[in-house]
């Protein structure tokens, strides 16, 4: 037990998949998972296991943002031995290559946050996925034929920008696919704990282009996401 998480040791698999939204936690649970057992819901940050073709797997909320994803993948890892753990996430669109529903997997995540930025002295740290479960990802989506992005993900720590869409001029600049809010966050404490690490995000709102999916169309268009993750996971 922690003070954020009601589950005891061993309730958590190997691999845990990791939405920011409790209720997409719940919606993987029920809907992917076989005996699904909720083991916490502390401040409803909902976390399940069961059985996914067979094998054991976990899925986490996060919460949103990097200080609420940073406790939660903390207590994983620290608490819980969890050594696998993928982001199925939502993010914005930074590039007109990538289109509403089209994945974007983040080989790498660029961020804001001083969470990253404070914490390597003179260094620029590059958060990158681990390599196992992005090469294996990456080689599942072109098996299936999805819509799919390789590239660097944007982790920022605001969503409602000031600027808008000029604050990430200089990065859409450097080819930036996506933004959204869990990433760089995710992939330095992988690094730093030596566990694996991959975030898999839907683009859901295009920032270039203003497309977006509705709130209705969101939950049918993340099933391939969750599959893919899921796959991955299990062959981690
Ligand atoms: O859909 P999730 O996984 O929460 O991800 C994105 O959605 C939230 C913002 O709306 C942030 O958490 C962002 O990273
Ligand atoms: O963080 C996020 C997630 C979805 N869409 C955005 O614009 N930002």
């Amino acid at each position: 037990m922690t003070p954020h998480n009601s589950a005891k040791a061993g309730d958590y698999a190997d691999s845990v998949l990791l939405p920011g939204d409790p209720l997409r936690a719940r919606w993987i649970a029920e809907n992917f998972f076989e005996d699904a057992v909720e083991v916490n819901a502390v401040r409803n940050c909902l976390g399940y296991t069961g059985t996914y073709k067979g094998q054991r797997v976990s899925v986490q909320a996060t919460g949103m943002g990097q200080p609420s994803l940073s406790i939660y993948v903390h207590e994983l890892i620290n608490f819980y031995g969890v050594k696998n753990l993928i982001r199925v996430g939502t993010c914005g669109g930074l590039s007109e290559k990538v289109a509403v529903r089209d994945l974007v997997i983040a080989q790498g995540a660029t961020t804001d946050s001083t969470l990253v930025k404070d914490a390597f002295g003179p260094y620029n740290f590059a958060p990158i996925a681990d390599f196992g479960l992005l090469r294996d990802c990456v080689a599942r989506a072109e098996v299936a034929g999805l819509n799919y992005h390789v590239g660097n993900m944007v982790s920022s720590d605001i969503f409602y920008h000031d600027d808008g869409l000029k604050s990430y001029e200089v990065v859409i600049r450097h080819g930036a696919l996506g933004v959204e809010m869990e990433a760089a966050a995710l992939y330095t404490l992988a690094a730093r704990f030596g566990v694996k690490a991959l975030a898999v995000c839907t683009m859901t709102d295009s920032l270039i282009t203003g497309a977006a999916l509705s709130a209705a169309d969101r939950q049918s268009s993340l099933r391939d996401m969750v599959t893919l993750a899921l796959d991955v996971a299990i062959n981690a």
